[in-house]
């Protein structure tokens, strides 16, 4: 069976011009542009690195943003290398919407459904901002449902990120575009006026996809986000409850008790570990 998968692998791969290699050492590898970027494939990598297990994790899912982009381009070098491609070939990736779909197929990666695994092993994803808790806000690149969806599905979820991306104190301090928060179309009016009149939030406004598109944004599942803006937040698990309750709203960007740990890349190529 695994020899099967292997030879599918090997052929795989022969069809689409990749070349078996051995798992490349980050320092091995060509500068990127930025020592931001540097910083973000370095957490990404280490993540990987640390918490994949190769034996136990078949189904995997993939998140979406500019980080997880180095985790999927790892996996895909796991499957490039003959010492672990037996391990990697049996890797289903789950992603979080259509970029991270794009990401595990352009990586060689197989492409499974949250439908069709709804047990995920492990998911490697991105934060918008991550406080000492582990509490996230995500939702930035507008995936937060199907990300909320694959990571409470899993049994253990990664976060990756950049120096940017740690809290102070307060979700809310160093990600100042307010709380993502996707909504059902029709209902956005109300969950507007809802916000600012029940929950007293500062401002609340309907993401906008200018200039790429004249107005709003619509997300993979065909909705709309609205980006409330409540300063530092102290209560994040309460504020998520409250948003929870309005009616039109589908998921909310505050990501309560759902990761294990978080790797935040520095600039000199550091990484951070918390968790
Ligand atoms: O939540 C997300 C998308 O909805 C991303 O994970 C988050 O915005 C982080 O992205 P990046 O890695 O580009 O900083």
């Amino acid at each position: 069976m695994l020899r099967t998968n292997f030879n599918k692998l090997l052929h795989t791969s022969v069809r689409r011009g990749l070349k078996m290699s051995s798992l490349p050492d980050i320092k091995s590898l060509s500068a990127l542009h930025s020592t931001l970027e540097e910083a973000k494939r370095a957490a990404a990598y280490r993540a990987v690195d640390e918490n994949l297990d190769l034996q136990r994790h078949r189904v995997i899912g993939v998140g979406s943003g500019s980080t997880v982009i180095y985790v999927a381009e790892r996996l895909g070098q796991y499957l490039l290398d003959p010492k672990f491609s037996i391990f990697a070939s049996q890797f289903v990736c789950i992603p979080t919407g259509f970029q991270s779909k794009e990401l595990i197929l352009m990586n060689g990666l197989q492409l499974g459904s949250i439908d069709q695994y709804p047990t995920v092993d492990i998911v490697f994803d991105g934060a918008d901002e991550v406080d000492a808790n582990l509490q996230l806000i995500k939702g930035g690149g507008g995936c937060l449902f199907q990300e909320k969806l694959v990571s409470t599905s899993a049994a253990k979820f990664v976060v990756v990120a950049d120096y940017r991306k740690r809290s102070p104190k307060y979700l809310g301090t160093n990600w100042v575009k307010g709380v993502p928060i996707e909504v059902v179309p029709s209902g956005y009016v109300r969950v507007l006026k809802d916000l600012k009149v029940k929950l007293k939030c500062e401002n609340a406004v309907l993401r906008q996809g200018a200039p790429a598109k004249a107005g709003p944004v619509v997300t993979d599942n065909c909705n709309f986000i609205i980006d409330a803006h409540f300063g530092e937040i102290e209560d994040p698990a309460k504020l998520h409850q409250d948003i929870k309750m309005l009616v039109g709203v589908v998921e909310t960007g505050l990501f309560i008790d759902n990761a294990s740990k978080a790797y935040f890349g520095n600039p000199d190529g550091s990484v951070d570990l918390l968790g």
